[in-house]
C-alpha cells in the first residue's frame, strides 16, 4: 500500500511553488470557479500571471480538457492579490475529497483569508429561473464524504459568512439566499432525490462547493458561496436537463456575476 502524501504538506509546497512564482510573499484572497463564472472574472483586475495548475505540486490535469485547470493570480484595484481558480476537481473524478478541497488548501497556504466559492447548479425555487445568482447561506452534505480525517472537530456553524453575505448584497441587493445541496454525482438527481433534497430543506442542488467550504473554514478562512442557477433542478422544470442549458444561462448572467465579483474584490 503506498502511502499517500499528507494533503496539508502537499498544499504548503503548492503554496510555496506558486507564491514564488508570482514573486509574491503572499495572496489575500481566492475564488473558485465554477460553471458558468469564468467570463465574469475575466477581467477583474490585472493580471500577474496565469499558471497551469499541473505546475503547482498536488493537482491534476482537468477531466474535460479546456476546461479552467489553471489559476490566475489578480491584483485588484484595491491592492490586494487573489487567485481565480479557473478549475476544480469534482469528487465524482474518484481522487478523493483530499484532492477536491487542494487548490483551496493551496490558497489557504499561500495566506488567502477569504475563499468566494461558486458554482452552476439546480435551483429548486421556481423564482430561481436560469441565470440567477444565490448566496448560499448553508449546506448539506449529501456525499457521504469529508476532507476531514482524524479528530479534527471544525465548527461549521456559520460556515457561510454573514458579513460577507451582508457585503454581496450591498452590491447587489437583489441577491436571495439558499440552502445548497452537495451530492456526489455525476449523475443528475432523480426527481426522488430533488424532492428529499427540498423535504431535508436545500433549495440549490449541485456537486461541489461543501467540501471546499468544510476545508477553507478548518484553515480559519471566510467563506462567500456564490450558485449559479443554471437549470431547474431536475422533475422541477418539465424538460430533460443538458448542458446547451448551463452554457446558455451562464451566458446570459455575465453581466450581472462580473458586478457582483468585482464589487466584492473592491474592499
Ligand atoms: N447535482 C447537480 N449538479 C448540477 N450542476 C448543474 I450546472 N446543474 C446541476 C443539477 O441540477 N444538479
Amino acid at each position: 500500500m503506498t502511502e499517500q502524501p499528507d494533503p496539508y504538506a502537499l498544499a504548503t509546497d503548492a503554496a510555496s511553488a506558486l507564491t514564488k512564482r508570482l514573486g509574491v510573499p503572499a495572496v489575500d484572497a481566492a475564488i473558485v470557479l465554477g460553471s458558468g463564472w469564468a467570463t465574469a472574472a475575466a477581467d477583474l483586475g490585472e493580471t500577474l500571471a496565469e499558471i497551469p495548475l499541473t505546475d503547482l505540486p498536488g493537482f491534476a490535469a482537468p477531466v474535460v480538457a479546456g476546461h479552467g485547470g489553471t489559476v490566475r493570480a489578480l491584483r485588484t484595484p484595491a491592492d490586494r492579490i487573489v487567485l481565480c481558480f479557473t478549475g476544480r476537481t469534482h469528487l465524482y473524478e474518484g481522487r478523493g475529497a483530499h484532492a477536491v478541497v487542494h487548490g483551496v488548501r493551496t490558497a489557504a497556504a499561500a495566506g488567502a483569508r477569504r475563499l468566494v466559492v461558486t458554482n452552476g447548479c439546480g435551483g429548486l425555487n421556481p423564482a430561481w429561473g436560469p441565470g440567477t445568482p444565490v448566496l448560499i447561506r448553508d449546506h448539506i452534505n449529501l456525499t457521504g464524504a469529508t476532507p476531514l480525517v482524524g479528530p479534527r472537530f471544525v465548527d461549521l456553524t456559520q460556515a457561510y459568512s454573514p458579513q460577507l453575505r451582508d457585503l454581496a448584497r450591498s452590491v447587489d441587493p437583489g441577491l436571495d439566499e439558499g440552502v445548497y445541496v452537495q451530492f456526489h454525482g455525476p449523475a443528475y438527481e432523480t426527481p426522488a432525490e430533488v424532492r428529499m433534497a427540498g423535504i431535508l430543506g436545500g433549495s440549490l442542488v449541485g456537486m461541489s462547493t461543501a467540501l471546499e467550504t468544510i476545508a477553507a473554514r478548518e484553515a480559519g478562512m471566510d467563506v462567500l458561496g456564490i450558485s449559479l442557477v443554471t437549470n431547474a433542478a431536475a422533475g422541477l422544470g418539465g424538460e430533460t436537463l443538458n448542458h446547451a442549458e448551463v452554457i446558455e444561462a451562464g451566458a446570459r448572467a455575465v453581466p450581472r456575476l462580473r458586478t457582483l465579483l468585482s464589487g466584492l474584490l473592491e474592499v
